[in-house]
């Protein structure tokens, strides 16, 4: 008979790794699972419940909010508040950081960076959404942590993961020390560990962009795509394309089968649209601790240092091989070698 082993055991047995621990980044952990399930049960059922449509509302970015972004960013709040584990939440759906100052959070230690509901243009449509996390230790130490705490480099992620809320719901998560993943057993109410030791394929025949931004591309991008599109058996290409439109869909796929995902600078987004805090920093520390990679066509997401707490950044994130193909195009291609061409 097969042994479950459910994320909470999980998390207490790998507690071990970390010579500090004292349970805080445990609980934290436990307490995005507990969030995660009660998503998970509106997400199951959202036909029927009245959470489809929008929320009437916008957010600092000016994206249309869903209901189900207003309420997925509402259950993750009230959870790492009454789990005291959390200082701080940095949420797409929120203009400013919210600070958490209930009785029970007093010496928390942690900052949470979160997109409560991932894929909001699919939530409508019944096609897979997520959550992402990303988790800091806050370095000031005296009173009230501040945004300075917030704007970390993701090689400083303590931990980061994402739930897809798919055809099963799987939360995936790494603290560093290689990637996990657990499937929810609705039968019992616990994500059971499914796919341990998670690892990315080093090449793979998948690309995943929205080709209907094709001619905002850079050239970098165009050419890659072209590559991507020819006849050639040896490097097995053509490649296919497949786009769900939820960025935690797509990279878990690629996670799984191999690939690559690109959202990369369009001229109605020149700095990119994904953002670097809640989407693309946690993606890369896990697709990395994955043995993949993950750039902004030129440097090292996790090296980015963030400015701004809603701040976006291209992003060329998969298999290692494809993500360095895809680079060395957009190094071939960039605006400064066309010019040392010219100037030839
Ligand atoms: O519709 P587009 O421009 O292709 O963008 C799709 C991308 O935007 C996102 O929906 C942005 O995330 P949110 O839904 O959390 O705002 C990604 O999940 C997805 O990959
Ligand atoms: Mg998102
Ligand atoms: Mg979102």
């Amino acid at each position: 008979m097969a042994v479950i082993k459910t994320l909470g055991q999980f998390i207490i047995e790998k507690q071990a790794d970390f010579s500090y621990a004292k349970g805080e980044l445990s609980r934290l952990l436990r307490d995005i699972g507990i969030a995660a399930k009660i998503v998970n049960r509106e997400v199951n059922k959202a036909g029927l419940a009245d959470i489809l449509g929008d929320a009437g509302t916008t957010n600092i970015q000016g994206e249309g909010q869903k209901k189900l972004d207003v309420f997925a960013n509402e259950q993750f709040i009230a959870a790492l508040t009454s789990g005291g584990e959390c200082c701080i939440v940095a949420t797409e759906e929120e203009d400013h950081i919210v600070q958490i100052t209930s009785p029970v959070s007093q010496d928390a230690k942690y900052i949470v960076c979160i997109d409560p509901l991932d894929g909001s243009s699919n939530i409508d449509v019944n096609v897979a959404v997520g959550t992402i996390f990303s988790i800091y230790r806050r370095k000031s130490t005296d009173g009230l942590a501040t945004i300075e705490d917030v704007l970390q480099k993701g090689t400083d992620q303590v931990a980061a993961g994402y739930v897809i809320y798919g055809s099963s719901t799987m939360l995936v998560y790494t603290t560093g020390k290689g990637v996990n993943g657990f499937t929810l057993d609705p039968s019992i109410g616990e994500f059971c560990l499914s796919h341990p030791d998670l690892k990315m394929p080093e090449d793979g025949v998948i690309y995943s962009i929205n080709e209907g931004n094709y001619v905002h591309f850079p050239d970098g991008v165009k050419k890659y795509l072209k590559y991507a599109q020819v006849e050639d058996k040896e490097t097995n290409r053509p490649y296919t394309s497949r786009y769900i439109g939820s960025m935690v869909a797509d990279i878990h796929r690629n996670l799984i089968k191999g690939g690559i995902y690109m959202y990369p600078t369009t001229s109605s987004s020149p700095n990119g649209k994904l953002r670097l805090l809640y989407e693309c920093n946690p993606m890369a520390f896990i697709v990395e601790q994955a043995g993949g990679k993950a750039t902004d066509g030129r440097n090292r997401i996790l090296d980015l240092t963030p400015t701004e707490l809603h701040q976006r950044t291209s992003i060329f994130i998969g298999s290692k091989k494809m993500v360095e193909k895809a680079e060395e195009f957009m190094e071939t291609y960039s605006p400064v070698a066309a010019k040392l061409s010219i100037a030839g």
